[in-house]
């Protein structure tokens, strides 16, 4: 079984208590690896490898320097591709295709490209007048923030989290990495990656452990940590910005959603419903930005309906390497547990259960894993739980829609704003909702269509800040003015 260690000043190091615990496979629910889990003492050592790093080599490197360091980060992950797409495979049991199309490529590609942005972004100057006639200069300059504490989720492990070290790396702060609990392996891989480039030691580092009262706690609290930067539930951010509120820390979240998905009768119908197959049911619905509210136009409500119950019932079960399946199991017995409870709340509270609703049949060597069936209903209110609440599970309501305002109206009553994706033919139309939708990005004829240089972030409950291109570098770096009398 593997054995998971802590990476801080750049060795592997395991957690003085000697206390570690199960990462359990997705699959099939055996135990994969054992990971060490970091108690104060941990934490302490790698807060304090981050800020000796910064007093060193690394804030000492010019940009080009970083730059160079960072391209070496991104082909060093190319070139253990195989090795990091295993990791993610094994950590979550998505489908191969997934890892190597998307999620790891993706991961290699937030070093480049925050280099790239580092390396051409402009300082701003204002030339102002002064009484006396000469005048004066303002330019500014941007300073790393200094220690930043990265708290991550297991849904795409490895991207979410370089979406957040490679910036940070970039603007020249160093790092203390927490990854989920259901997903070490692809962040302590990575510290193999920065010591084969020369990232000076201290630069990446990475404890593991859990929330409350465990290594999450101990980072988010820590006073030498300067900044906080988070992706996973919304409630665990309202306790992290209160453990940042001590010592006034900034923070960066991207948090729950409860995407509206908006079908308008002029769509083209086949890449609507392919659209959907997707933001519905990737990665077993564990994506923040996947849809959970489907609003369909009336007149193709039922067809849509139709359509989408046969994709869900079309899915290929089954482990990651096998190239005939593509869907998953979720990534916990726990997280199962969840989402199986709203699967049974929805019959409660009335739904029409469409397609799924319950555990597929799997044969008797995955039968232990954490399965579930894509679901889709009908026929409840707004104001139902299924319909409020972030599930983060293969499933979505769908309801019919009469008029614009109405489904306006509807997609914004929710106390989340991450993400929509909005499908009509009358792109006068869509721009109009667009402005019109309270969410941090909207897809329009699309779906999880990412340029990296784009302000990602959510609104109301979904989050707080922007992070993507330039946007990253108001959170991890300090903007200062500085005035010359000419
Ligand atoms: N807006 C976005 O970009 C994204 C949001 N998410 C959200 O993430 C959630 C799923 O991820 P989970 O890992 O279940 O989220 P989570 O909030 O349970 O855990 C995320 C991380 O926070 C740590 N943590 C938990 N309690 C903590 C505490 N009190 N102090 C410090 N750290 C703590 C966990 O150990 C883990 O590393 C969903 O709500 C999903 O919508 C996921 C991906 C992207
Ligand atoms: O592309 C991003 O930066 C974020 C994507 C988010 C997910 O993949 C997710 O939450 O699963």
């Amino acid at each position: 079984m593997r054995q998971i260690k802590h990476f801080i000043a750049g060795e592997f190091t395991d957690a003085a208590s000697g206390v570690r615990f199960n990462k359990h496979s997705p699959l099939d629910n055996s135990v994969i690896c054992s990971v060490s889990e970091a108690g104060r003492g941990e934490v302490d050592a790698a807060v304090s490898a981050a800020r000796t790093a910064l007093q060193g080599e690394w804030g000492r490197l010019g940009t080009e320097q970083r730059v160079e360091l960072l391209y070496g980060v991104a082909n060093e992950i190319t070139r253990r591709f195989d090795d990091f797409v295993e990791a993610e495979m094994s950590d979550t049991g998505q489908p191969e295709h997934v890892m190597k199309h998307v999620f790891i490529p993706r991961g290699a590609a937030n070093f480049k490209v925050f280099a790239d942005v580092i390396k051409n972004v402009a300082s701003e100057a204002f030339p102002m007048d002064t009484p006396d006639g000469r005048g004066a200069l303002n330019y500014t300059l941007r300073r790393p923030k200094g220690v930043i504490g990265v708290v991550c989720p297991w849904n795409a492990p490895f991207m979410l989290m370089t979406w957040k070290v490679g910036p940070a790396l970039a603007c020249g702060n160093t790092v203390v990495v927490k990854p989920s609990e259901e997903s070490p392996q692809t962040a302590t891989l990575l510290g193999e990656v920065m010591n084969t480039v020369g990232i000076p030691k201290g630069v990446y580092n990475v404890v593991h452990g859990f929330g409350p009262d465990s290594a999450g706690e101990f980072v988010t609290r820590h006073p030498q940590v300067d900044a906080i930067t988070f992706t996973g539930e919304t409630r665990t951010g309202t306790a992290i910005m209160k453990a940042a509120a001590e010592g006034m820390r900034d923070v960066s979240f991207e948090l729950g959603g409860k995407n509206a998905g908006i079908v308008f009768a002029d769509a083209d119908f086949d890449a609507a419903v392919e659209s959907f197959s997707r933001s519905v049911f990737l990665n077993t619905g564990q994506v923040c930005l996947g849809t959970e509210r489907v609003y369909v136009e009336r007149p193709i409500f039922a067809r849509f309906v139709q359509a989408l119950k046969a994709k869900a019932e079309a899915v290929k079960y089954g482990r990651p390497d096998d190239r005939h399946a593509n869907y998953g199991p979720l990534i916990s017995q726990e997280h199962r547990e969840k989402v199986l409870s709203y699967y049974r709340k929805a019959v409660e509270e009335g739904a029409t259960v469409v397609t799924g609703g319950g555990v597929p049949q799997m044969p008797s060597d995955l039968a232990a894993g954490a399965w579930v069936q894509p679901t889709i209903w009908t026929g409840l209110p707004e104001s139902a739980a299924v319909v409020q609440q972030e599930i983060f599970g293969p499933c979505c309501h769908i309801s019919p829609f009469d008029s614009e305002d109405e489904v306006v109206a509807k997609a914004n009553a929710t106390e989340y704003g991450l993400s929509t994706t909005l499908w009509t033919r009358d792109l006068a139309r869509a721009h109009r909702m667009a402005a019109r939708i309270d969410v941090g990005i909207t897809w329009i004829n699309s779906w999880f269509l990412r340029d990296l240089r784009t302000p990602f972030g959510g609104s109301k409950q979904s989050g707080i800040g922007r992070e993507g291109g330039v946007h990253s570098l108001e959170f991890y770096t300090e903007t200062r003015n500085v005035c010359v009398k000419l």
